[in-house]
């Protein structure tokens, strides 16, 4: 897969003053957020703050009505900027699944969209686990079930970025290190993991800092262990 024509020095996401309006009313004000290349950061915040309309900023889906916001070096909205989508996986909290279609054919259908191999679509599913029921139809599977094929969507795909909301709905405590692997997956390949979850022990167990959203008017990094090191790294 072609990789972003930025330099290594671009971070993933770079947000300043950023603000977005839904419908004329703002959520999002004066965000200032910078992720780094191998970063995994957890967002957190109360209902309605604004952790879903971030994560739908970053997927490229919304549009800042104020400030600046750079995905690895391009502005949103430029040529650049659109050429890095694919490499963009959003696992929203509903499943992007077709009910219908199994659970293979979901992510074979992917995978040739993508231009990649039957045989990847397997793999991506094996490796969440679903190798064994990969035949059933999307719509008879569990809601973790479906959670995973989504994992397995986003595995598939190979993202630089990856965001995940409400990450841990759905997943018993044996599938919950699927995220970290996915998240350490992204990390290794220079990318970075952008992730909301109401579980804020396991959240904070995975991520290298947490990010706090309140009332989607300014981001500011909490004051937790897992935040320190990053601060530290960046000589804040
Ligand atoms: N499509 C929309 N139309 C109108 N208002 C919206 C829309 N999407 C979000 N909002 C509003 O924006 C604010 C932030 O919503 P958002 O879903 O980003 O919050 P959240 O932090 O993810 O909440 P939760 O923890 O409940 O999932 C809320 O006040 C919400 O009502």
């Amino acid at each position: 897969m072609q990789e972003p024509a930025a330099g290594p020095a671009d971070p993933v996401v770079r947000l300043a003053g950023v603000s977005v309006d839904i419908e004329r009313v703002p959520v999002l004000r004066g965000v200032d957020l910078t992720v780094h290349r191998g970063e995994s950061v957890g967002l957190v915040g109360p209902n309605g703050s604004g952790k879903t309309t971030l994560l739908r900023l970053l997927a490229t889906l919304l549009t800042p009505a104020r400030g600046q916001a750079r995905l690895f070096g391009a502005e949103f909205g430029s040529r650049e900027c659109d050429a890095l989508r694919p490499r963009i996986a959003f696992v929203g909290h509903t499943p992007a699944l077709y009910a219908q279609l199994t659970l293979r054919e979901n992510l074979r259908f992917l995978a040739r969209l993508t231009g990649r191999p039957d045989a990847a679509a397997d793999e991506a599913l094996a490796l969440v686990g679903l190798a064994g029921v990969a035949d059933r139809r999307a719509a008879g599977c569990s809601q973790g079930m479906q959670r995973r094929t989504d994992l397995a969507r986003a595995v598939l795909t190979e993202p630089l970025l990856l965001l995940l909301d409400e990450a841990h709905t759905g997943l018993d405590s044996s599938s919950a290190p699927l995220v970290e692997a996915l998240m350490a997956q992204v990390a290794a390949r220079g990318g970075a993991s952008v992730v909301v979850s109401h579980d804020r022990p396991r959240l904070t167990a995975a991520v290298d800092r947490l990010v706090e959203i309140t009332g989607g008017r300014a981001v500011e990094n909490t004051v937790e262990d897992a935040v320190v090191s990053v601060v530290e790294r960046e000589g804040v």
